[in-house]
């Protein structure tokens, strides 16, 4: 059974971890991160905050309804579907992409700095790996092609500085708990199949479970390990590292143990979708023959638009 890799970065080892990274994003797709400075508190903050928000009515959270432009506020359940075939995705989300986007400041006062606080351990971590990352790619292209450690960071100078610049969007999901004897029907799911669209997505998450990882025609459990974080690929670097690295599918179930039960638990998980800076072109760094690539270059935040587009149903 395939597994996915936790890599130290306790010691910044810079040849082992971008071996260890290489041989996760070239297989699996995910990879759990430890020892990577992000203080527990301030993501145990998030998570107590965010749930004062989506515990608040409905109609209270409509106020804040996600905005198409500014990609921020909220979403409710069946507002965005993943899987085509889904009958229900059950499942909330607050979205921001700067210090300055809406929050719901008049409700949950405290929402703001905290998110924001993460956003910064957030932003530092990604520059940290795309560092690595930008090392790794470096040693499995072409030496004409060899890129320097700053090429991804380059392109990523303005992650959490809002869609005017950059299409990083930061999301507190909440999946809430099923009360009462709910038969959960087939086609109800979290979190239905999808891959992520950006560069890369630190996710991290609360200890319910339920998130599964496409291996192959096998679902692995992405089992939540305390004090990680969980880094995936996107489709964009997919693209650009000419399917080298892999932007692996994935979707949240309801744990089948919680089926049935008098009150399952909600899961809470955070998602920092990290994005390249709007006006960077993507190519594909090469075809596998070592010939430039062919296939036609995308810009950032139109294939950002292109993709979001594509799954919210209003
Ligand atoms: O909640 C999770 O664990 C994963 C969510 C996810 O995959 C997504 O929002 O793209
Ligand atoms: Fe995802």
């Amino acid at each position: 059974m395939p597994e996915i890799p936790v890599v130290d970065l306790s010691n910044l080892d810079a040849h082992r971890i971008t071996n260890e990274l290489h041989q996760a994003f070239s297989t699996v797709g995910f990879v759990y991160l430890k020892n990577h400075g992000i203080d527990r508190e301030k993501v145990d903050n998030v998570f107590k905050i965010s749930r004062d928000f989506f515990q608040l009515p409905e109609n209270v959270k409509q106020n804040y309804p996600r905005d198409k432009e500014q990609f921020d506020g909220y979403t409710g359940r069946d507002q965005e579907i993943l899987e085509d075939s889904s009958v229900h995705e059950i499942r909330e989300a607050y979205d921001v992409t700067s210090p300055t986007s809406r929050y719901p400041d008049d409700r949950v006062p405290q929402f703001r700095s905290a998110i924001c606080e993460l956003a910064n351990s957030l932003r530092q971590l990604t520059n940290n790996l795309l560092k690595f990352m930008a090392l790794a790619l470096g040693k499995c292209l072409y030496s004409l092609l060899r890129l320097e450690e700053d090429y991804l960071c380059n392109r990523h100078r303005h992650i959490f500085d809002g869609v005017d610049k950059n299409g990083t969007i930061l999301r507190s999901l909440y999946y809430p708990p099923f009360v009462g004897d709910v038969i959960v029907q087939p086609g109800v799911v979290r979190c239905g199949e999808h891959s992520d669209y950006g560069t890369i997505t630190l996710l991290l998450q609360d200890d319910t479970g339920g998130l599964e990882v496409l291996s192959g025609k096998e679902w692995i459990a992405a089992t939540p390990i305390a004090e990680t974080v969980l880094v995936n690929l996107g489709d964009l670097m997919q693209f650009w590292t000419s399917d080298r690295y892999v932007a692996t599918v994935h979707r949240v179930k309801i744990p089948e143990i919680e089926i049935g039960r008098q009150s399952t638990a909600a899961r809470q998980s955070i998602a920092f979708f990290v994005q390249p800076d709007n006006g960077v072109m993507i190519s594909s760094l090469m075809d596998d023959d070592g010939s430039i690539s062919q296939r036609q270059p995308v810009e950032s935040l139109s294939y950002l638009k292109l993709r979001l587009s594509e799954t919210y149903k209003y």
